[in-house]
């Protein structure tokens, strides 16, 4: 039997960055994967998805000064092979050029440290698992006798539809749903909760949500997929509204409803690796056996790419080099939605934060309207909310403009380094620039300390 220091099962954004976190400790390592390296971001999430909004948006521009003829066999061509062009810094030759053994096929457990492939078996000191996620497809009924879209087939699509029924107002159906729409795709959308993206700031939820549909985007709030048929044109959805049933009718559907951990065949009870949500981990991202890790969408809580290179990173530290036995930490968890303008987050919502906080946070609002930059062009819109604590520390902040995820970048350095926001006052910016907006609330927020401040406020009331 072959022997490795450490067996990666699965090599997307998670097992890759495990397995050359160990080659760069000169460890012994063995990638098993099924697929082709780049899971899920490379092929059918990040990638293709960001390479489709760009297109859209270059697309929605020129509109409004010609008639553009929309070819969207041609668009579909060009996200291809934009992952085939991020897939060329993952082949199997790249990643044994790094020094790592590759594998092609599904993994099983045979006990913790013993690992089957095609019929060969494979120990390891340590193992990884970080085989991610798949959509979740819950059992509507008739949902399974139609051929609906998810992400794993939406990007192999030849042509887009000429209209779609997006189930579910997340992360993917929204930024999958404005695209769509700018390319020429009737879209409506059904989502069972009162707001789209129901978990973020409510008040930008509702921003995005009006600036999709004023582009043409349908939304069905608060609507429960209960039914699909299919039909002579494409299929019909019966959704439930508080007891009320209602119709739509589109070629298509594409399902967003959410993830489930890819641990189906994989023989974890032979291991006694336990299995809730994802599969179950400490928080040393060890899982319920010893010297058995996991990392990314399998073990979540944070499905995106960069949580799965921090926890892949964290994961393998502790399970090559024990001595550091690192916690993880999610007190400063960031993520941008790509959405046009792009919605991005770090932190609490303002309820979370009072909630946690109390009433001693203090909160600021800013509008675009006062950015020179923004005025500079003609009607970019930007909306800022950022919630500190009593101190000026950061607790939350939520943007929604034009490279909003650049934006929280400055935000988060300041959060997760536990800087006092009004600091930022002091730090020269580019002018005209977006990033002024974040000296612009330093400024306030910097005021705002001194005037706390109790020897100030002592002064001030005598
Ligand atoms: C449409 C869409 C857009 C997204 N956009 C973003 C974004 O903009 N930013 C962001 O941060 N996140 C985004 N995400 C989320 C991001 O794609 C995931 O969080 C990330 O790819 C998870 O990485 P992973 O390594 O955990 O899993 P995966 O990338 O799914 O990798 C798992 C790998 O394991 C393999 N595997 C599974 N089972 C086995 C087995 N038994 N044996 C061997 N191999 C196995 C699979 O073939 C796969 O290659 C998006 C997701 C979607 C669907
Ligand atoms: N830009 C990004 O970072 C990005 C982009 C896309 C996806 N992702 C990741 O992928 C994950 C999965 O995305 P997703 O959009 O599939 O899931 P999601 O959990 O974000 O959204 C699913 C939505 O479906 C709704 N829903 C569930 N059942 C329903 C039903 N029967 N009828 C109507 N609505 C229903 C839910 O209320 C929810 O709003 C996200 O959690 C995110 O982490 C990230």
């Amino acid at each position: 039997m072959k022997k490795f220091d450490l067996i990666v099962i699965g090599s997307g954004a998670a097992g890759l960055t495990s397995a050359f976190t160990a080659l760069g400790f000169g460890k012994k390592v063995l990638i098993i994967e099924k697929d082709k390296p780049g899971g899920e971001c490379t092929w059918s999430g990040c990638v293709p998805s960001k390479g489709l909004i760009n297109q859209a948006k270059d697309i929605h521009i020129a509109k409004k000064y010609a008639d553009i003829n929309i070819n969207s066999a041609e668009i579909l061509e060009k996200v291809r092979a934009t992952s085939e062009k991020i897939y060329t810094h993952e082949t199997p030759e790249v990643l044994e050029k790094a020094g790592a053994v590759f594998v092609q096929g599904s993994a099983k457990f045979v006990s913790p440290k013993v690992i089957d492939v095609n019929g060969e078996q494979y120990q390891a000191k340590k193992v990884m698992i970080a085989t991610g996620s798949s959509p979740m497809v819950p059992p509507i009924p008739g949902l399974a006798d139609v051929p609906y879209l998810t992400n794993e087939n939406f990007f192999q699509q030849t042509s887009l539809p000429k209209s779609v029924i997006v189930l579910g107002a997340g992360a993917i159906g929204m930024e999958l749903s404005q695209s769509m729409n700018r390319l020429g795709v009737a879209v409506q959308v059904v989502e069972m909760m009162p707001e789209v993206m129901f978990r973020e700031e409510p008040e930008f939820s509702e921003i995005i949500r009006n600036k999709l549909e004023q582009e043409g985007v349908e939304f069905a709030l608060g609507h429960k997929a209960v039914k699909v048929e299919k039909t002579a044109q494409g299929i019909r959805l019966t959704t439930d509204n508080n007891g009320e049933s209602s119709h739509f009718e589109a070629e298509t559907i594409l399902v967003a409803l959410g993830r489930s951990p890819n641990v189906k065949g994989m023989d974890l009870d032979k291991a006694g690796i336990e299995v809730e949500r994802g599969v179950v981990v400490d928080e040393h991202l060890q899982t319920t056996a010893k010297g058995v890790y996991a990392c990314g969408d399998v073990a979540g809580p944070y499905l995106l790419s960069h949580m799965a290179n921090y926890q892949g990173k964290l994961a393998t530290m502790n399970a090559i080099l024990p001595v550091i036995n690192r916690k993880v930490n999610y007190q400063h968890v960031a993520w941008t939605t790509f959405t046009d303008p792009e919605f991005a987050r770090a932190g609490l919502t303002e309820a979370e934060a009072r909630e946690q906080h109390g009433d001693s946070i203090r909160v600021y609002h800013y509008d675009f309207e006062k950015l020179d930059r923004a005025i500079t062009k003609a009607g970019d819109f930007g909306k800022i909310k950022l919630i500190v604590n009593r101190k000026g520390k950061v607790l939350g902040a939520h943007i929604i403009a034009d490279r909003a995820g650049e934006l929280i970048a400055e935000v988060q350095v300041m959060k997760t380094l536990g800087l006092n926001f009004g600091k930022l006052q002091s730090v020269i910016h580019p002018y005209p620039t977006y990033s002024d907006s974040l000296r612009q609330i330093a400024q306030q927020v910097y005021l705002d300390n001194i005037l706390h401040h109790p020897v100030v406020k002592l002064f001030r009331k005598s």
